[in-house]
């Protein structure tokens, strides 16, 4: 019953923020056109007692009233049905965003690590679109509440044991409520082999996966395994599916018996004379009516349920997403780095894991520096770039930008002043124009920022390529798009980065990993060139990972990680004396070369 509570709560106070008017305009044609309905009996019962009574004249006038009732009844209904269908929309819309927002509206990640926020919102997006007609069902409800306590009343009138049967049609409401209930559990315990077996069909089937898939022969396994999850879900959804129609089946079943009672007592009431043919037809329209009324309401009572599990489960992702508060005082980023970025005693473990990926890591990186950051595959490498970005917070320590703990600092100001390029850089299937732009929104239509970027990534070629230029759509998902290769949109995330104004960070998480050894050189140039630039203008910090120890090198400052520690730091020389890790790997790596 909370359930059904919240739905009407939230959906009332979502319709009264987005579109008063509808609301109110759509709720008074609904209320006209149901209350036409009990009037129909009331007439018809009139009609029948004028017409055994030989009114010809009133009995006319009466079938025009009914045939007015039952157009009230259709026309209201449906001119309503107008209004509602776009406030749905209206809310749908913004539920939409609602869940943009606590997916992706945080700066922080820490929420999309775990695997019951995935569950919940991946159950939350499909369930999304089935809301849009929940406010029509709340109207609808009101008014089939309104319509069985006029029948209620006018049955009552005839004999007071039928106003019982309004009431019949608890039972059914109540067991209705339990069959949601395990409908729900099951969708519940259903999410994750839905999500493994979306997962293992996109694996299959995306062309980032098909060719290795394909020549490594499993193909069929993967199927297998993705026709097993599958099976697992529907498996869960079948049984519940069947309780819940038999729970369901045995509400009507008392509702039915109680109908045939109350018909029972009004033809033995015409039997003996108590009332007459008119009393009858009343009852027995009426009755119709209130079967009708308690399916119809059955059906709309689990549609609310849904849309307030819906809003129930939007609320809980609401909950994680706040577990990462945005500062009280957002102190604003700095305009230029003067000292730079210091971690004291940074330790952090991702959430749900139950082991430190990074130690107590004690770390100066200097303004105006280009750092390297090496160490073997998995010695939190990326993770401390995260850490500095902001999308995580240290499990314990801090990270300090010019004296400043980065957790005071406002997210937004501070994401604007990071130029990244990840490892797994994004492949935005869009015009060009926006692939760069998203690196700077207000850039969108400058055609001359975007070209300099793309020019200080050395992807004039890319550009030369897309029939279209900057507005040329690229790859061939949504449309006849021109598909690059690995290099490209890489040369592209570069360019997304070089297009960022004044910034204080400059990342490269592996920029190099799918370029080949003439363009890593220009690739390392060209952002040398940009970094320089950053730096003479803001004092900007230049970090880099990279396992190619012929760029490592050139750094002011490498340091190495091992199991999530620094083992060593200073500059290359210096480190090549000392003789430890860093030279170790440096030897190895040249040796290999050679
Ligand atoms: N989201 C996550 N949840 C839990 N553990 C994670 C997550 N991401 C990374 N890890 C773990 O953290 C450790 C460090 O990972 P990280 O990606 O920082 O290493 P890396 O040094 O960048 O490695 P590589 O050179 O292979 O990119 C690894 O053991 C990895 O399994």
């Amino acid at each position: 019953m909370t359930t059904l509570l919240t739905a009407v709560r939230t959906l009332l106070r979502l319709a009264h923020r987005l579109d008063p008017r509808r609301l109110y305009v759509s709720a008074a044609l609904l209320l006209v056109g149901l209350l036409a309905t009990p009037a129909v009996a009331l007439l018809l019962r009139a009609f029948t007692d004028s017409a055994l009574d030989g009114a010809a004249g009133t009995a006319a006038w009466l079938a025009a009233g009914i045939a007015a009732a039952l157009v009230l009844e259709l026309s209201m209904g449906h001119f309503a049905h107008l209004f509602y269908f776009e406030l749905g929309e209206q809310q749908e819309t913004a539920l939409r965003q609602d869940v943009l927002d606590v997916s992706n509206g945080t700066h922080g990640l820490e929420h999309l690590d775990s695997p019951e926020f995935a569950d919940t919102l991946t159950l939350v997006r499909e369930d999304l679109p089935r809301t849009r007609a929940s406010m029509e069902a709340v109207l609808q409800l009101c008014g089939l509440a309104l319509q069985a306590v006029l029948t209620t009343v006018i049955l009552a009138t005839v004999n007071p044991w039928l106003a019982l049967l309004p009431l019949a049609a608890v039972p059914p409401v109540l067991v209705a409520d339990r069959a949601q209930a395990v409908l729900d559990r099951a969708k519940e315990r259903s999410a994750e082999p839905t999500r493994l077996s979306r997962h293992l069909l996109a694996l299959a089937t995306s062309d980032h996966s098909v060719p290795e898939v394909r020549l490594s022969g499993a193909e069929s396994e993967l199927m297998r395994h993705q026709a097993r999850a599958w099976q697992r879900s529907t498996d869960l959804l079948r049984r519940a599916a069947l309780h819940a129609a038999a729970l369901r089946a045995g509400g009507q079943l008392l509702f039915a018996l109680a109908y045939g009672g109350g018909l029972w007592l009004v033809v033995r009431q015409a039997l003996d004379g108590s009332v007459d043919a008119g009393d009858v037809i009343l009852v027995i329209t009426l009755a119709v009516q209130v079967s009708v009324q308690v399916a119809s309401a059955l059906g709309l009572l689990a549609m609310l349920q849904g849309a307030g599990r819906t809003f129930e489960r939007l609320d809980r992702l609401r909950a994680w997403s706040a577990e990462e508060p945005a500062p009280a005082a957002p102190v604003p980023a700095p305009a230029r780095l003067e000292q730079g970025i210091r971690l004291e005693n940074v330790s952090f473990r991702y959430p749900g894991s139950d082991r430190d990926v990074l130690t107590g890591v004690d770390l100066t990186l200097p303004a105006g520096a280009t750092v390297a950051l090496v160490g073997e595959n998995g010695a939190g490498k990326s993770t401390l770039v995260k850490l500095l970005c902001g999308m995580y917070r240290p499990t314990t320590g801090r990270v300090l930008v010019d004296g400043v703990d980065l957790r005071d600092l406002d997210p937004a100001a501070w994401a604007a002043r990071i130029a990244p390029l990840f490892q797994d850089f994004a492949r935005l299937e869009l015009p060009l124009r926006e692939n760069v732009g998203v690196g700077r929104l207000s850039a969108l239509d400058d055609d001359g920022a975007l070209r300099g970027a793309i020019t200080a990534a050395r992807a004039d070629r890319v550009l030369d390529r897309v029939p279209g230029g900057l507005d040329g759509l690229l790859g061939k998902g949504y449309g006849d798009g021109t598909e690059l290769s690995g290099g490209q949109w890489q040369l592209l995330g570069l360019a997304r980065c070089l297009v960022r104004e004044d910034p204080l960070l400059m990342l490269l998480d592996e920029p190099a990993s799918a370029l080949d050894a003439a363009a890593e050189h220009a690739l390392f140039e060209r952002f040398t060139d940009a970094a320089d630039r950053a730096r003479s203008d803001s004092g900007s910090l230049t970090l880099f990972i990279s396992h190619r120890f012929s760029t490592v090198r050139s750094a002011d400052l490498i340091v190495v990680l091992e199991k999530g520690a620094v083992r060593e730091q200073g500059g290359h020389d210096g480190l090549l004396a000392a003789r430890g890790l860093y030279a170790e790997l440096f030897e190895l790596q040249a040796r290999a070369y050679q």
